[in-house]
């Protein structure tokens, strides 16, 4: 019996579309500046350090650090520093009320109900913790950031990675096959079967092809599994 859903974002409660057209165009554009108000911020210098660790070269100034991070928006890396400071430039747009999350119209009545039944409900993204609560905090259906008991990001490994699953899975102290994770990714699920939760697949626009996973096009499709 299904006790806690662990959710992914892009894709999956929400369009890649408002992430890749929205969210990290502004980060894009907002980080060369960010970075020069805020380079001796302590936040800022360990993400700076991390990035350079990762990338293995010296980020001795603004300059080389915004020429870094910008290659990696561009490449969608879904590295931690790099998504630490995206979280933090997004709080300016959504306090600000330059954007909302997007939510697709299934997504919070479907989060509300579970919740309601008594499922614990999670989040796993590769956008860091603070971003994932901005997110739900500022979504287009208001602030639902009541409904989650936890959230995951790249800390506690990537998403294709069966180990990050069994690290979840033993933060949140219930079996594996008492969870059901939900994502767009193949890579993704099949990652998370392998430590044992149950997965089904998000197929938003009904356009991905074959899967080895249950598929729905939206949350109200969704049988838990028993
Ligand atoms: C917290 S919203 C931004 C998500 C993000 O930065 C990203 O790279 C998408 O990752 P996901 O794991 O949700 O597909
Ligand atoms: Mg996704």
């Amino acid at each position: 019996m299904i006790k806690a859903i662990l959710t992914d974002i892009e894709g999956t409660t929400s369009s890649i579309s408002f992430v890749k057209d929205v969210l990290f165009p502004y980060a894009a554009n907002a980080l060369p500046d960010f970075l020069q108000a805020h380079w001796n911020d302590e936040t800022v210098q360990a993400q700076v350090k991390a990035a350079a660790q990762e990338s293995g070269t010296s980020l001795g100034s603004a300059q080389q650090a915004s020429d870094l991070f910008l290659k990696w928006i561009a490449e969608d890396r879904k590295a931690t520093p790099l998504k630490a400071l995206q979280g933090m430039i997004w709080a300016k747009g959504y306090r600000q009320g330059e954007y909302t999350a997007h939510l697709y119209p299934d997504t919070a009545n479907c989060l509300r109900q579970w919740h309601d039944q008594g499922l614990a409900l999670y989040v796993y993204s590769s956008g860091s913790i603070a971003a994932q609560k901005l997110f739900f905090g500022f979504s287009d259906a208001g602030d639902l950031t009541g409904l989650f008991s936890g959230y995951f990001d790249t800390t506690s490994g990537h998403k294709q990675d069966s180990h990050s699953y069994l690290n979840i899975q033993q933060a949140i102290g219930l079996p594996a096959q008492q969870l059901l994770f939900l994502s767009d990714v193949e890579a993704e699920l099949d990652a998370a079967a392998t430590a044992g939760l149950h997965t089904i697949r998000l197929d938003r626009e009904g356009s991905q092809g074959p899967s080895k996973h249950t598929v729905v096009t939206d949350f109200n499709e969704i049988t838990l599994p028993g």
